[in-house]
């Protein structure tokens, strides 16, 4: 049986710490939480975020906007926060509705202030190897691994998912790591081969337990970011499932994340790591161009 990764003890830990940090500062980190729209799972996850930006001692500022917001509305609004001194992060929380122009919004946040680390700006630091703001998932999935493994040097790192949210950040952090590092996608011709030469297999595709046990090598470390939720064997419930088969893929993994409790609470805590490494930077420049 694979030992199994406890993502809410780590990312309580990560909190305490932050918080800790900040409670030295001699200015409140603030962090904008952007949601458009009524998904039930992103008002649950923005939420959650402002009480655990406040729970950290940072200032929380949640905008909720109507469904039918205009990308011209929002784009202000974007460009307010931007120039809003007490705000250091802003997060305009995914998916959009489908009439606002996602890539145009991300754009309109400065790099400066953008803890999701999804800007071209800091997407190209990242690919480059230089100090940016990461996205929150793979920067959570890098320090359980990191946690777990140690040096991860010479590793074959295994990622299923090519998104600009966690596949991509995920590869280059790996990469960071020394790995050598595959990425296949849903459209990637034998994905059960490929999935078995993973010392670390990272699932983030999307699809509801894709991954199987038999495509796992025996004593791997799997990483699932899938969130799926699917119908429950009780009628009318629902329940959460990852990418990965977790009942097969535990008895021949060496290490896994479950889903629910696993990778998803270190995005949050991650979150607020970056809305801290953002506060810092920004203060620190004003503090030298005031003196
Ligand atoms: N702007 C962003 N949008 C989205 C991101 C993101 O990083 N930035 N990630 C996801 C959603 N997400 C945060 O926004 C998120 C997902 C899951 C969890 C989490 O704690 N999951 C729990 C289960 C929670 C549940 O019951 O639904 C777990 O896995 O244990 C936190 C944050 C998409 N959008």
């Amino acid at each position: 049986m694979a030992d199994i990764i406890d993502g809410k003890i780590f990312a309580e830990s990560l909190r305490a710490g932050i918080a800790a940090e900040v409670a030295t500062l001699a200015f409140t980190p603030g962090l904008a939480v952007v949601l458009v729209g009524d998904d039930p799972a992103s008002k649950v996850y923005v939420a959650n975020k402002a009480r655990q930006t406040v729970e950290v001692g940072m200032r929380s500022f949640e905008h909720r906007l109507p469904a039918e917001t205009t990308q011209a509305d929002l784009l202000a609004l974007v460009q307010a926060l931007n120039a809003d001194a007490a705000v250091h992060g802003i997060l305009v929380q995914l998916p959009l509705p489908k009439h606002l122009n996602t890539e145009a919004i991300i754009a309109a946040i400065s790099p400066a202030k953008d803890v999701d680390g999804l800007t071209v700006t800091n997407a190209g630091l990242l690919a480059n190897g230089l100090p940016g703001l990461v996205p929150c998932t793979p920067l959570g999935c890098i320090l359980l691994l990191q946690d777990r493994l140690g040096d991860m040097t010479g590793l074959n790192a295994v990622v299923v998912g090519r998104s600009n949210l966690v596949g991509k950040p995920i590869a280059q952090l790996l990469l960071q790591q020394n790995c050598t590092v595959t990425i296949a996608h849903s459209k990637t011709r034998n994905l059960d081969q490929i999935c078995k030469t993973a010392d670390i297999l990272i699932a983030a595709v999307g699809r509801s337990e894709l991954i199987k046990g038999n495509w796992i090598k025996p004593g791997a470390t799997v990483i699932d970011v899938g969130i799926n939720r699917v119908p429950a064997a009780e009628p009318g419930k629902t329940k959460l499932v990852g990418d990965v088969a977790f009942s097969e893929a535990v008895q021949v993994a060496g290490i896994i994340t479950p889903v629910p409790g696993g990778v998803g609470p270190m995005t949050i805590a991650c979150l607020l790591r970056n809305a801290l490494t953002a506060a810092k930077r920004i203060e620190t420049t004003l503090e030298k161009e005031l003196s």
